[in-house]
């Protein structure tokens, strides 16, 4: 919590009269996601934006073949925008038996929505649910017999696509009741995530590099700031004037200029609907196996 406060003290210091509160939830815990939800529940009755940031993307490996194949190749403003074929990771179980990338960047947002239902579907109140996907989602990547990436080797744009799906289906089921869902890409942008690809000291050095290549692509946004373009965008917009099938794109132009693009996402309305079943599916598994756990500790400690 030590930089959520710090964060908190930034915000107090250049919104004085805003008012910030603190809560701890790890997404990759079902566990922690409904002692949270709990906790939101008590202390609000309305929510009007939940913003679905938390992502991972662990053990990265790059393809340094398939990067500088790719170099020389046509496709190569699509491979700086995309990563496609360039990313493998490493995924693991998680405590709850879920791979882990699939638990953190899906399925934990997935049950805080259907725990915090109440707050966000109200017929007379218009709420806002914004996913932060990502460019490397791909269909490829996906599939519906396999939805927590069991078998593959990318976890991570198999989670992003599958949030993309969701996010449709979500508008399909719940926008009569007010909620309303939209996906951005924040671009490229130097993070801890990106210091998980390649070293912080070396994106620093190559750091020219990027500005030249921006010119060409407009997705290398960068900086924090900069990815943020488009969840500022769709905070000032109307939700009912949103495209459910678009990705909005955080861009920055060569120059520098910030703006925010929407793109039409690969995705099909009945793909999504049956992965919206998939995961009411595994919820109700979820929840079983965690009031078992929940019971016998109960039972032990009654016991010692
Ligand atoms: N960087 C990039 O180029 C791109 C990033 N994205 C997406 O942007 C989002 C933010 O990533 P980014 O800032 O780049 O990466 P960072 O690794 O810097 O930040 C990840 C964020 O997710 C939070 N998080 C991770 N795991 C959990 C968890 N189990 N429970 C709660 N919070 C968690 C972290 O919280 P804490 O700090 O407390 O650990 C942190 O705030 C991710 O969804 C990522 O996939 C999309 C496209 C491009
Ligand atoms: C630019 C340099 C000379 C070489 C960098 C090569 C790669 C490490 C990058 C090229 C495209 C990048 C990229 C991502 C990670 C780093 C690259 C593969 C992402 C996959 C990061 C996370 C995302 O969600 C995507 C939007 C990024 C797409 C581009």
């Amino acid at each position: 919590m030590q930089r959520a406060e710090a964060a908190r003290s930034a915000l107090l210091t250049s919104h004085p009269d805003a008012h910030v509160d603190l809560l701890h939830l790890d997404v990759g815990s079902a566990q922690s996601v409904l002692a949270a939800a709990q906790e939101v529940k008590a202390r609000y009755n309305r929510i009007d934006f939940l913003y679905l940031n938390a992502g991972i993307m662990p053990n990265p490996q790059l393809n340094v073949k398939a990067f500088f194949k790719g170099l020389f190749s046509r496709n190569v403003i699509n491979m700086f925008a995309t990563a496609e074929g360039l990313l493998t990771q490493q995924d693991l179980l998680n405590s709850d038996g879920l791979q882990e990338v699939f638990a953190t960047n899906l399925f934990g947002h997935f049950l805080l929505i259907r725990e915090l239902e109440p707050l966000l579907c109200e017929a007379d109140h218009a709420s806002r649910i914004v996913w932060t996907s990502s460019s490397n989602a791909r269909r490829s990547a996906f599939s519906m017999e396999d939805i927590q990436h069991r078998n593959g080797t990318e976890p991570y744009s198999s989670s992003k696509y599958a949030s993309d799906m969701l996010s449709l289906a979500l508008n399909r089921d719940k926008n009569s009741q007010g909620l309303f869902s939209s996906v951005i890409c924040p671009g490229l942008v130097m993070t801890n995530l990106t210091y998980g690809i390649l070293p912080s000291f070396f994106w620093t050095i190559i750091m020219p590099i990027m500005w030249l290549i921006r010119i060409f692509t407009n997705t290398f946004t960068l900086t924090p700031y900069n990815g943020a373009e488009a969840l500022h965008w769709l905070f000032l917009q109307k939700p009912e004037s949103l495209d459910p099938r678009a990705k909005y794109h955080s861009l920055t132009s060569g120059l520098g200029t910030n703006y925010t693009q929407p793109h039409p996402m690969d995705i099909d309305e009945g793909m999504s609907e049956d992965l919206y079943s998939e995961l009411l599916d595994l919820e109700k598994v979820v929840r079983k196996t965690l009031s078992e756990r929940n019971a016998d500790k109960e039972a032990n400690g009654q016991r010692e």
